[in-house]
């Protein structure tokens, strides 16, 4: 299986990182002496994230260091003339010395900026970096502070370990914040049995994340299949793939539900039809331009989307569930390549979780129900078993049908552990195994219109992160999120606690890394504070990225199990209350209010 090439698959061009070499402007003697050095400081720093980062697309990240030292207004706004022309979205000023702060500082208000201050005392980068952030809190221009831990010599253009961290969680999060901008998130349909977070804020798409909403009727799917809007060669590919590769499994419908051979071969067709006219719908086809549809091959430039389905459509057509999870893998007929982020039910606030997740690691994202907590007790009473090891205290289990990844098998590995990769390091081995264990099951009753649901177990000892964005009246948006571990459990009592759920469904069994205290105190307190329905699933433990990224977007975050050292927050943060940082968190984010607009 190939490797799609990376291609740049919505409008606009990949944002970049701008990197200001501030100096001490005075001349005769100091700027003279410091022009060499603060310009290296800032090479190595693009050098450094350039050979480090990637887009989610797989174009590399490329850095622009300004033409000139900063010494001054005038070469302040020379640079930022010069970024805005290049396409730079986040900044990252550098200095080994004193500067003058307001002058030298980077006053648009919608990039993200970090200041390193290079620790040394031969010339006072420090002082600099203390003036200048207070500068940017006293002007509203919330920045990321960046000071190494132990002294260098002035010179020196090493990037300790600990400021190279920094770095790279703040360009992370400042790139998927230029990412996402400009772009769509596409409905396609609207509420779906009642959630909530199914109903498009726009405010916030426009207001904190500088989105579009985008919208379209489900019926325009079947417009595009009676009217054979797709591309018909693709198409046919893409069922002869399918046939071959997706498994068809049990069906556990009662006979008077069970659809017939005939049903079901032609529901194969439908939902594979859909796949194609999903991502169409997001980011266009210039095939359909060929076949007299030049409106429909444009696309809506939707960096996510999520499809209502239920039960509008699956009361009648068959279920999205092939479509959400193939575009939401990081692979189809067409080779390995970057997933989609797509939302089941439409569940807008997930699928900008799984947005923020997806930018953040490069790679594909598990959507769940969050469905049960199960105790030890309770399992014990139902299966006779003891939960143990890492299930000890009790597991919760997500499972939906829908969009959860293949990925999302744990087939993929890094250093012989399952993981979710950016799709560039995944092996064609590891494709075929995930189709190997998944298992695309006649959907059950809750579908009237039939279709397949995909059915694999997460394998265990995957470092995850579970989160989730909230929207609370009068408050705004909240992120929660929980770093914690998959788990399996042996076969009897996975088994027993599938079939009392869904059998026809995927199941990852999470467990939360547990602190003791507040939503953190036991696995049941992380079951019972969570704040919806749904939770995304990412690789890695990623909550000190998100909550950078939410920090940037003025989102607070309300639950986390992160340990200190790995928050990194702009520095006005800790003028909200130093000893109480999610507190600060919330006092920050309403004071400054969102990036691109109105509360
Ligand atoms: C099939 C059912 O309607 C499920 O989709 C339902 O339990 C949900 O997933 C609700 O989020
Ligand atoms: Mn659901």
């Amino acid at each position: 299986m190939k490797h799609v090439e990376a291609v740049n698959r919505l409008n606009g061009s990949m944002p970049k990182i701008g990197i200001r070499p501030a100096v001490d402007g005075r001349r005769g003697g100091i700027r003279e002496s410091l022009e060499e050095v603060t310009m290296n400081m800032a090479q190595a720093v693009a050098e450094f994230l350039s050979s480090h980062l990637r887009h989610s697309n797989g174009l590399p990240v490329e850095c622009v260091v300004a033409d000139t030292c900063i010494g001054g207004v005038a070469e302040a706004a020379r640079t930022a003339e010069k970024f805005a022309r290049a396409g730079v979205g986040v900044s990252i000023t550098v200095t080994p010395s004193w500067c003058y702060p307001t002058e030298t500082i980077d006053t648009d208000p919608t990039i993200p900026k970090a200041i390193w201050g290079f620790n040394g005392t031969e010339r006072p980068g420090a002082v600099y970096l203390a003036a200048a952030l207070a500068a940017h809190n006293q002007k509203g221009l919330p920045a990321f502070s960046i000071y190494g831990k132990d002294v260098q010599d002035i010179g020196d253009t090493t990037i300790t370990p600990d400021v190279q961290q920094k770095l790279l969680q703040f360009a992370k999060a400042g790139l998927a914040v230029a990412t996402m901008r400009g772009k769509s998130y596409l409905s396609m349909g609207s509420v779906s049995m009642g959630i909530a977070g199914c109903i498009a804020d726009e405010s916030f798409f426009q207001s904190y994340l500088g989105m579009r909403n985008e919208y379209v009727d489900m019926t325009e799917f079947v417009r595009r299949m009676e009217l054979g809007i797709y591309d018909k060669e693709e198409y046919e590919r893409a069922l002869v793939w399918t046939k071959e590769n997706c498994k068809e499994g049990g069906d556990v419908n009662p006979p008077e539900l069970t659809r017939t051979r005939e049903q079901k071969d032609q529901d194969w067709e439908t939902v594979v039809k859909m796949t194609l006219i999903a991502r169409d719908l997001m980011i266009g086809n210039p095939q359909l331009d060929g076949i007299g549809y030049g409106e429909e091959a444009l696309g809506h430039n939707a960096i996510a989307a999520g499809f209502q389905g239920q039960r509008a459509w699956t009361d009648f057509f068959p279920n999205g569930d092939f479509m959400e999870a193939i575009l939401s893998s990081s692979f189809d007929w067409n080779g390995i390549r970057e997933p989609y982020v797509i939302a089941t039910e439409n569940d807008t606030l997930n699928g900008i979780t799984m947005l923020f997740g997806h930018l953040l690691t490069n790679a594909a994202q598990i959507f769940a129900d969050v469905r049960t907590y199960w105790s030890p007790e309770a399992v014990k009473r139902v299966t006779g078993k003891e939960l143990e090891g890492r299930a000890k205290d009790g597991v919760i289990h997500l499972i939906n049908s829908g969009p959860a990844a293949l990925d999302g098998t744990g087939t993929q590995s890094v250093e012989g552990q399952p993981a979710m990769k950016p799709y560039w390091d995944i092996t064609a081995e590891e494709v075929k195994q995930s189709l190997e264990v998944t298992q695309w099951c006649p959907a059950v009753d809750f579908f009237r219109g039939g279709g397949f649901s995909t059915d694999f177990t997460t394998r265990g000892g995957m470092p995850v992160t579970m989160a989730r964005i909230n929207l609370i009246a009068g408050l705004g948006h909240v992120l929660q999120l929980a770093e914690g571990y998959t788990v399996e459990l042996p076969d009897d009592v996975h088994d027993k606690l599938d079939q009392r759920s869904n059998p026809t469904w995927p199941t990852t069994w999470f467990v939360p890394n547990l602190t003791g205290t507040g939503a953190f105190k036991d696995v049941y307190s992380v079951m019972y504070n969570w704040g919806s329905n749904h939770g995304s699933v990412s690789y890695g433990h990623i909550g000190g990225d998100l909550i950078t990224l939410a920090s940037m977007l003025r989102i607070p975050v309300s639950m986390h199990n992160v340990a200190e050292e790995r928050l990194f927050q702009p520095s006005a943060w800790s003028a909200f209350g130093a000893s109480d940082r999610t507190g600060a968190d919330f006092r920050a984010c309403d004071n400054f209010g969102p990036l691109y607009g109105k509360k």
